[in-house]
């Protein structure tokens, strides 16, 4: 009798870590962190300050090498990925940004496109457009010629949001990216990756000190409790909860729901 073969199981995962391991020093920032980071989810990094957020997100962008553990994208390890490929799957808005040079605006954002250019070729109309786009859905729309050393904290940080998304990541990794914006802003960015997310399956983890905006936005959580204690990741129902936050940031925090948004305060 013929035997069915079974069909091969479909990795769906843009990002897997197994057992992985932060370090500094002889510090152990985030011990054994097994989590997966599939299409459609918004992760919010949690955690006190100096815990490890940003030295994981170096860490998961494949800047910085893990102590320990497996780092996979698309089912594949890291260390299989051609530079050129990784650059075009996931994108990284790092918390500190450092221009050293004077350049327009419109040329910091075509920076974007740079991954999916082959080598030799200059960016096309296609690019521009994709450029000019992004930059008018963060509201700098005639910023273009600006020097990027003229700009506002504010300001920089949303050209930075538009290289972003002119690079398309399947995934997007960004270390406190509401860090310089006002409220108004903080919404329209958070309302920004929320479409990518929603309306095509992009997938974001960014890291984030307010708690009521994270709930607001995150379909997970993944939380630094720091002290050498492992990280909790899951839905954001299941890892929000008063006393796990509570213990996290060594304060004590209730959640009040008003106008249909659950808002964290301290108590
Ligand atoms: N090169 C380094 N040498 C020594 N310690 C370092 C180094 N880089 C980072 N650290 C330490 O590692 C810890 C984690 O730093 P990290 O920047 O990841 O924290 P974070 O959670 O992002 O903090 P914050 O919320 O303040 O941005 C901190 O205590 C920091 O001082």
């Amino acid at each position: 009798m013929k035997r069915e073969t079974p069909p091969a199981s479909v990795d769906t995962s843009l990002l897997a870590t197994h057992d992985l391991s932060v370090r500094v020093g002889e510090r152990s920032l985030v011990p054994a962190l097994s989590f997966t980071i599939r299409p459609g989810e918004f992760w919010c990094l949690l955690g006190r300050n100096g815990v490890g957020k940003t030295l994981l997100l170096h860490t998961l962008a494949g800047a910085r090498l893990p102590a320990a553990g497996l780092l996979q994208m698309g089912g594949k390890p890291l260390a299989d990925w051609k530079l050129d490929e990784l650059a075009c799957w996931r994108g990284f808005m790092p918390q500190q940004l450092h221009d050293a040079f004077a350049t327009p605006v419109l040329d910091v954002v075509l920076q974007g496109r740079h991954p999916h250019l082959s080598r030799w070729h200059w960016e096309g109309e296609a690019d521009h457009a994709l450029a000019r786009a992004a930059l008018a859905r963060v509201g700098l729309a005639g910023f273009e010629a600006r020097d990027v050393r003229s700009l506002s904290g504010g300001e920089r940080q949303r050209v930075a949001l538009a290289t972003l998304i002119t690079q398309d990541p399947p995934l997007a990794l960004l270390d406190e990216p509401l860090a310089h914006l006002d409220l108004a802003q903080q919404l329209r960015m958070l309302t920004l990756l929320q479409d990518e997310v929603r309306q095509r399956g992009r997938a974001v983890l960014m890291s984030v000190h307010d708690l009521s905006l994270a709930e607001r936005v995150a379909t997970h959580v993944l939380l630094l409790p720091g002290g050498g204690e492992p990280a909790l990741a899951g839905p954001v129902a299941q890892v929000m909860q008063a006393d796990t936050l509570s213990a996290a940031f060594d304060q004590p925090l209730r959640c009040h729901t008003l106008d249909g948004h659950r808002w964290w305060l301290p108590l």
